[in-house]
């Protein structure tokens, strides 16, 4: 992770070649740095990209959910849920240059940002149901939050990786702009939420979200059991091993 701050905002660039894949060791590296801007009382912004081309983030490492070893997978899902406590409910003004493709986790680390900017020509979305797993209640409610029931549930069922232009048109992102323009356009908007004071813009996205963000706090323990029996099921892990075949394939063909 590439974090660094220019005057009060934190810029936290993803940079784990090939694809920004999200393990136990990054996703403990990410909450750290995230936790660590969240406390610094300097820091009124975070801007999340991505260092490497063409890729924002291909979600959730899928190897640590295929032939796992039980222990480190309950570990995995709790730095899973902490990244998204973190960055659903920071404090912090957040905005998501996604400058590349965002499927799942990716689209889900976009989504707990309070704006998101997108580059042309690319595809984010949950399509978990694609790989034959399920995105888990928080998932669904953060993409509902965003685009609405319908075309929520539509695309959840889906599993459907939007264009850019797609996601423009139902909201799940809110700006197209050119690659070489998406910094700059996210330090604009940046300002744009640090005109209003402070403590007003964080007192309302609490009311928005805090009850989404205390339903994960309630059910924890219970989510954790359940993302482990649920991925280490034999029917989970052929659908696994043959989503990860396909996507060697892919490359091949
Ligand atoms: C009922 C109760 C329910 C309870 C809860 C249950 C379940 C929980 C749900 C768990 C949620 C999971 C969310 C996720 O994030 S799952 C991950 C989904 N991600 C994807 O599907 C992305 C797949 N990847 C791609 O589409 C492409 O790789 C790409 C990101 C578009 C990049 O394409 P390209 O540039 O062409 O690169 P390659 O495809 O050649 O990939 C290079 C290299 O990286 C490997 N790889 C890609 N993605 C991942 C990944 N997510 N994890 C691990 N590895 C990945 C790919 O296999 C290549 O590897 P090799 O070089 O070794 O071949």
């Amino acid at each position: 992770m590439l974090t660094f701050k220019e005057s009060c905002i934190g810029v936290m660039k993803l940079s784990k070649p090939p694809v920004n894949s999200l393990n136990l060791e990054y996703l403990t590296e990410f909450n750290i740095a995230i936790e660590k801007l969240e406390n610094d009382k300097s820091c009124r912004g975070v801007i999340i990209t991505s260092a490497l081309p063409k890729i924002f983030s291909a979600g959730l490492d899928i190897l640590e959910m295929y032939q796992p070893n039980t222990d480190r997978l309950r570990q995995f899902w709790t730095q899973v849920q902490q990244l998204w406590i973190n960055l659903y409910g920071s404090q912090v003004a957040t905005v998501a240059a996604i400058n590349g493709h965002a499927p799942a986790g990716g689209c889900l680390v976009s989504l707990s940002c309070d704006y998101r900017i997108m580059a042309p020509n690319y595809t984010i979305g949950l399509n978990e149901t694609q790989l034959g797993i399920v995105a888990p209640f928080w998932f669904s409610d953060t993409i509902t939050n965003t685009i609405g029931f319908r075309k929520a549930e539509r695309a959840l069922q889906l599993g459907y990786m939007f264009t850019t232009d797609e996601a423009k048109a139902c909201g799940l992102i809110d700006k197209i702009v050119p690659p070489d323009q998406i910094m700059a356009v996210a330090h604009e908007e940046m300002k744009k939420m640090f005109a209003v004071p402070d403590f007003a813009r964080q007192i309302t996205k609490n009311q928005c979200r805090k009850q989404f963000i205390d339903k994960l706090h309630a059910k924890r323990d219970a989510d954790t059991d359940n993302f482990v029996n649920f991925i280490t099921k034999d029917s989970i892990q052929k659908a696994m091993g043959k989503y990860l075949e396909s996507l060697k394939k892919r490359k091949s063909g």
